[in-house]
């Protein structure tokens, strides 16, 4: 790791030299996450996201990992998805299954996708009813301090607008306090319908993972960590802050660029 922080409100920064050094501490990080909460609760319940982040989770599907983990104990869901065919090129599911879940032995009915055969509202609101059936059965747990579910890892990339999961800046989504999965029509960035978890689950989590790279995220990077004062953006990053959870987030040098070093160990 070239560098790594801690910034007290805003999780564990963990910087890397090259793009290989982070997908083999993102691959460390999930493993012993998984570990740990098979150990203790007989299962681990894992979010995904879209976007660069599977590419980066590739490590888990080679030798030590695709061996070593105990593929059969996970719960597989999304943090957000796009609500289109399961086999369209945009979709969070298809990206997931072609670049993880077909290459280890996840058991197919733990894969928790969403209805792609219905409106974004009908799939947010059958999303959150499975979900709900999900935490009675306690395959995913259910947090000390809120209703919501507790998930023992959520995984989030970033947007270079500082978007995280269907969660973008200055939407309403982002006021949602009540349901656990919500719906947008309208993405800034296509495709326009999507059911994303509301900023209540994303801070619910027992671990929240933000894993960034590239220049064109230095500047949400920044805005999402950094102390610069009462008048910056409130990006949707800056909110992901995990209640009772822990907060890592996974940078390479590019997308580290722009913090501040008062935030790094150098
Ligand atoms: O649209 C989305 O974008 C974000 C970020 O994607 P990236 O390719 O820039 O890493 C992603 O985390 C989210 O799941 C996805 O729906």
């Amino acid at each position: 790791m070239a560098l790594s922080g801690a910034h007290k409100n805003r999780g564990e920064l963990r910087i890397h030299e090259s793009l290989d050094e982070l997908r083999t501490d993102l691959a460390d990080y999930v493993a012993e996450l998984s570990e740990a909460s098979v150990k203790e609760r007989g299962v681990f319940a894992i979010a995904l996201s879209g976007g660069s982040l599977i590419g980066l989770m590739g490590k888990l599907c080679e030798a030590p990992y695709n061996k070593t983990v105990d593929w059969a104990k996970w719960y597989i869901f999304w943090a957000d998805e796009r609500v289109v065919a399961k086999s369209h090129a945009d979709s969070n599911y298809k990206l997931a299954k072609d670049g993880l879940l077909s290459k280890v032995p996840i058991v197919p009915s733990h894969v928790h996708s969403i209805n792609d055969s219905v409106s974004a509202e009908e799939a947010a609101d059958d999303y959150e009813f499975a979900i709900r059936q999900l935490v009675k059965t306690r395959v995913v747990s259910v947090s000390e301090i809120s209703d919501c579910p507790k998930f023992d890892l959520i995984l989030l990339g970033l947007g270079p607008d500082g978007h995280v999961a269907s969660l973008f800046p200055n939407h309403p989504a982002l006021n949602e306090r009540e349901e656990w999965i919500t719906f947008i029509t309208d993405s800034p960035k296509p495709p326009p319908e999507r059911i994303t978890f509301t900023l209540p689950v994303i801070n619910s989590a027992s671990n929240v993972a933000v894993v960034v790279t590239g220049e064109s995220k230095a500047e949400s990077v920044h805005l999402a960590i950094d102390d610069i004062g009462a008048d910056c953006p409130l990006i949707p990053a800056r909110m992901v802050q995990p209640a009772m959870g822990k907060l890592v987030w996974f940078l390479d040098k590019l997308a580290a660029s722009k913090l501040e070093d008062s935030n790094l160990n150098k």
